[in-house]
């Protein structure tokens, strides 16, 4: 069973190849960290997935219709912007929608849901404090619980660490890793190669567009794969603990 498969997936945008040929397919369990430098296609990876600009090429959830889609996958853009003075808790609450039919109330089991979600991001003393009225790094985790109520066997999510402080960072990343020890997948894109390595259980890296590799952390992330396509030098290092990195320098 896959939760995502793409098949000589591409973007082109005013005649440009944003992405090229990329085919891969997530499986239930992973923790998958889309990385690469700005402009890759880490975002245009994820938003044609899942079938929000146009491609080519097969996507699985593209194909599927908007409610089937909502049940099959939870999205998180990276524009954090929260429109409405609304509590927490209903803000969180919103993250069931897929799961109601037309004018249905939120029943006792989706009440549970988002309190799994608050609880889980530690968000329960947060519950009716004005979601508007929080800091960036708090309304991020809002956001991030929103998703996680949706309860999706994918969770898929475009720079949700970045602006956390480091213990909500390295928080959010084990969350993640337990949604995926619990059988769901998260696809991540990140810009923080140490958590990357060290939560990941496996890394896309894009270049240009194109697929450059796709593997286990240790596999991924090579001093040569870091220069040529980062432009840095790194510490790495295997431990019992996970990969090490640590950027060092940019190259000469
Ligand atoms: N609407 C658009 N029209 C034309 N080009 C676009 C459009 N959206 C994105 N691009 C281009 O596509 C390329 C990939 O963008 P994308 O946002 O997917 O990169 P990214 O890897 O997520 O970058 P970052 O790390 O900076 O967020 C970039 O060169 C960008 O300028």
């Amino acid at each position: 069973m896959t939760l995502l498969t793409l098949k000589d997936f591409a973007v082109t945008r005013r005649g440009r190849d944003i992405l090229r040929n990329v085919s891969l397919s997530v499986c239930p369990g992973e923790l998958v960290g889309i990385i690469g430098p700005n402009g890759a296609g880490k975002t245009t990876l994820m938003r044609a997935a899942l079938g929000l600009i146009d491609h080519n090429g097969q996507s699985t959830l593209a194909a599927l219709s908007a409610r089937e889609r909502g049940r099959a996958v939870a999205w998180m853009p990276q524009q954090r912007e929260i429109a409405w003075p609304v509590n927490v808790q209903t803000l969180v609450t919103l993250g069931r929608t897929p799961h109601l039919g037309t004018g249905q109330r939120p029943s006792a089991a989706d009440q549970a849901a988002v309190d799994r979600a608050l609880e889980r991001m530690d968000l329960q003393s947060f519950r009716d404090r004005t979601a508007t009225r929080l800091s960036g790094g708090e309304q991020a985790r809002v956001l991030i619980a929103r998703a996680l109520a949706q309860e999706t066997p994918l969770l898929m999510t475009d720079e949700p660490i970045a602006g956390l402080d480091p213990a909500h960072q390295i928080a959010t990343m084990k969350i993640f890793g337990a949604l995926a020890a619990e059988g769901k997948s998260v696809m991540v894109s990140l810009h923080d190669l140490g958590l990357a390595a060290r939560h990941c259980t496996r890394l896309i890296v894009l270049d240009q567009g194109g697929l450059v590799a796709d593997g286990p952390p240790q596999d991924v992330l090579t001093a040569e794969r870091v220069r040529v396509t980062f432009g840095i030098n790194a510490f790495l290092q295997n431990t019992p603990e996970g990969l090490i990195f640590q950027p060092l320098d940019v190259v000469a």
